[in-house]
C-alpha cells in the first residue's frame, strides 16, 4: 500500500505540495489528474524517492521511501521525458535492469517482444519517441513491479499501442495485484483503468473519490413537463447544473437513480431520460461545484 501523509513540498519560495494525503490500497488503480503545475510530478517524484518531502511522510509497505534500497526495488517509474543511456541497444538496457531489479523476469522480456515488436539490438535513441516508449513499458513490466508510478504514460503511442500497453497493465493489476499510480490530463484514459480518482490543484488535493462512486453519484436527466418543473423537485436535489434546451430541461443531479426517477415519475413527465455521464463530465460539475477553474484540468 502507498500511504502519504501530509505532505509538503516546497521549491524555494513556491509551494508545489501541501498537505497531501493520498492511499493507495495494493492492487489498485489510482489516477491523479490536474492543471499544469498542479504538484503531479513533484508528488510522484516525492512517492518514489527522488525527492524528499519538507513535511509529513511518503510510505510504501509501512517505510519511507526515500532513500530506501528495499522498497525502490519493488517500484518502477515511469517519468515524462524517458532517459536512456545514449549507447545503449534494448539489449544493453535489460541486462542493466536485470543487474539492479532482483525481481527481473527474463521469459516475461522475451514473451514481451511479440508485443512491442522492437528489434533488442537497436539503440534506444536513435528509435522514435513512441518506441522509446514502448521500451520504457517493456523494461518496466519485465521487473515485475509491485509499484509501478507512471507520468503521463501513453503520451506518444499510437492508439493500438495506447490500448495494447493498458491490457498489459489491467492484466498484471488482475493476476498479481500490481498497484499502479497514474497522473495524466487525459480522463478518457484514466476511466479505462483506474478505481480511484484524485484531483490536485495548486498543490492541494482538492478532490479524491471511487470511480464507482462518482458514477452512481451524478446523473445526467433530461425533462419535460407540461407545465414549468415542479418546485418540490428543486427544492429536494442536489442540482449541480441546469439548462433549458427547448421545452426539455437538462438537469445535472447528485443522488441515487431510483429515488431521483421516482420523484421525476411522480409529477407526470412527458418525456423523462436519465443518462449516464462521462468522468469528464462529472469532473466538470463536481469541480464547478466547488468553484474551481476547470478550464485548464481536462483535455
Ligand atoms: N525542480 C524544480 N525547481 C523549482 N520549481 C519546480 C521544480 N519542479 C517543479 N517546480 C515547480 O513546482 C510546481 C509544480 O510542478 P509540477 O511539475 O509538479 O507540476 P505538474 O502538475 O506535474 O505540471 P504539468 O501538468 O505541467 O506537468 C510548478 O510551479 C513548477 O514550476
Amino acid at each position: 500500500m502507498i500511504e502519504i501523509k501530509d505532505l509538503s513540498k516546497s521549491f524555494e519560495d513556491l509551494a508545489a505540495l501541501k498537505n497531501v494525503n493520498i492511499k493507495v490500497n495494493k492492487g489498485s488503480v489510482y489516477g491523479l489528474v490536474g492543471s499544469n503545475g498542479a504538484g503531479k510530478t513533484t508528488l510522484l517524484k516525492t512517492m518514489v524517492g527522488v525527492y524528499q518531502g519538507d513535511q509529513g511522510t511518503c510510505c510504501i509497505e509501512g517505510q519511507e521511501v526515500f532513500e530506501n534500497v528495499e522498497i525502490k526495488a519493488k517500484i518502477i517509474f515511469i517519468p515524462d521525458a524517458l532517459y536512456f543511456f545514449s549507447t545503449y541497444s534494448v539489449r544493453d538496457m535489460a541486462k542493466f535492469y536485470s543487474n539492479i531489479y532482483p525481481s527481473w523476469n527474463q521469459q516475461r522480456f522475451n514473451k514481451l517482444k511479440e508485443a512491442f515488436g522492437i528489434d533488442i539490438n537497436k539503440k534506444i535513441n536513435r528509435l522514435s519517441k513512441g518506441m522509446q516508449r514502448q521500451v520504457a513499458f517493456w523494461l518496466a513490466l519485465s521487473t515485475m513491479p509491485e509499484y509501478l508510478i507512471l507520468d503521463e504514460p501513453l503520451d506518444g503511442l499510437d492508439p493500438v499501442m495506447r490500448q495494447k500497453v493498458k491490457n498489459l497493465i489491467i492484466q498484471d493489476v488482475a493476476e498479481r495485484e500490481m498497484t499502479v499510480l497514474i497522473s495524466s490530463h487525459n480522463l478518457r484514459e484514466l476511466e479505462d483503468l483506474c478505481d480511484t480518482i484524485g484531483i490536485l490543484h495548486q498543490g492541494t488535493l482538492v478532490l479524491e473519490k471511487e470511480l464507482d462512486d462518482l458514477k452512481s453519484d451524478v446523473h445526467k436527466i433530461q425533462v419535460a413537463f407540461k407545465e414549468d418543473v415542479p418546485e418540490q423537485i428543486l427544492q429536494d436535489a442536489q442540482i449541480l447544473y441546469e439548462e433549458i434546451r427547448g421545452s426539455v430541461k437538462l438537469f445535472i443531479i447528485r443522488g441515487n437513480k431510483e429515488e431521483l426517477t421516482k420523484q421525476f415519475n411522480k409529477h407526470n413527465p412527458m418525456i423523462l431520460d436519465i443518462l449516464p455521464l462521462t468522468l469528464e463530465e462529472i469532473f466538470i460539475y463536481e469541480m464547478g461545484g466547488i468553484g474551481y477553474a476547470i478550464e485548464n484540468i481536462i483535455i
